[in-house]
């Protein structure tokens, strides 16, 4: 049994926009699944569904295998949650913002606990503070502090990096290894490749309220080690010379371009041996340039093919 599940999950809000159009996911217990979708995707409603904030129209969710609807508090027990916006009691202090968390849950008071959680998230010289006082950054820390406070085994991270600097978002993002180290399955949104890349084991690509895909990020860049040679001619040719035809070349840019797909795990690329059978047929290099397909051409195409199959 995987830690979350959800089975065709539907939403559809007032209104009758289907904003999940039957969603199958399964996260696995210690994983870190990145959710990768343009703005509107479905992202927080898919969130928002498994924390039980949002009803689904149809489906099952469960958490730990309790069922999040029938089940809610055993479900939502496990669960942290780190929402997209700041929404802190400014006047209170840090410490008491975090330890009154963990109360709302019903779970005893622990003072090593939540001393362990704040200085992790280097949040300890700043407990005696009042929300108000702290940076944009340090607010999102207190957030996540206070979505530890009661020992989730599944954090809910959405947008965790948005407008953050690069240094706070290097922070986050180990924060979030160290998170993992301890056991803890994350599901976090954004829409940052370069994030789900640095971080996550799994990536889901969503469009539309539907997941387009899911796949561990090993074989992604496997897909990724895809590379480009593109190889600029002195002069343009009509058509590829025969000598070449079995090499898998294209022609573009009315000739002057030969673009050559090899993939960089290979253990042979024939790149050399592509070189020479260029001089051999006469064909005089002007300029070389190699082009990797990076997991943006990927989510960029995704996108475009589920939206043309749409139209
Ligand atoms: N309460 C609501 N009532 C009606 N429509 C809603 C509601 N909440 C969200 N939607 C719509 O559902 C769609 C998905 O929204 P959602 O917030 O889940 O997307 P998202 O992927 O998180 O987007 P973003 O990256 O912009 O946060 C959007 O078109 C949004 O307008």
């Amino acid at each position: 049994m995987a830690m979350v599940e959800l089975r065709q999950v539907r939403k559809i809000y007032d209104g009758g926009f289907e904003a999940l159009k039957g969603v199958d996911l399964d996260i696995e217990a210690g994983e870190i699944l990145a959710l990768l979708g343009p703005n509107g995707a479905g992202k927080t409603t898919l969130i928002s569904t498994v924390c039980g904030l949002v009803t689904p129209s149809s489906g099952t969710l469960t958490v730990g295998g309790h069922d999040v609807l029938a089940d809610y508090r055993a479900a939502r027990s496990l669960i942290g949650l780190v929402p997209q916006e700041v929404s802190l009691e400014p006047f209170e202090k840090v410490s008491n913002t975090v330890r009154l968390s963990r109360g709302l849950f019903g779970k005893p008071r622990n003072d090593a606990l939540i001393e362990d959680i704040l200085r992790r998230l280097s949040l300890w010289d700043k407990r005696d503070q009042p929300i108000r006082a702290l940076s944009g950054g340090m607010k999102r820390r207190v957030l996540i502090a206070k979505a530890l406070s009661h020992e989730p085994e599944v954090l809910f991270l959405d947008e965790p990096t948005a407008g953050v600097d690069v240094e706070l978002r290097r922070d986050m993002w180990e924060i979030v290894a160290d998170l993992k180290a301890r056991g803890v399955t994350i599901i976090l949104t954004t829409h940052y490749i370069e994030e789900a890349e640095a971080i996550a084991d799994r990536i889901g690509v969503i469009n539309n309220g539907e997941i387009l895909l899911v796949e561990e990020k090993a074989s992604l860049m496997k897909r990724l080690g895809r590379k480009e040679l593109r190889v600029e001619l002195d002069e343009p040719v009509a058509s590829i010379p025969a000598t070449l035809q079995d090499r898998s070349l294209r022609l573009e840019e009315d000739g002057r371009v030969l673009v050559y797909d090899y993939d960089t795990a290979a253990e042979r690329t024939g790149l050399a041996h592509l070189m020479s059978e260029l001089s051999a047929a006469g064909l005089r290099v002007r300029d070389v340039d190699t082009r990797k397909s990076t997991l943006e051409d990927i989510f960029v195409g995704l996108v475009h093919k589920q939206e043309e199959n749409a139209a």
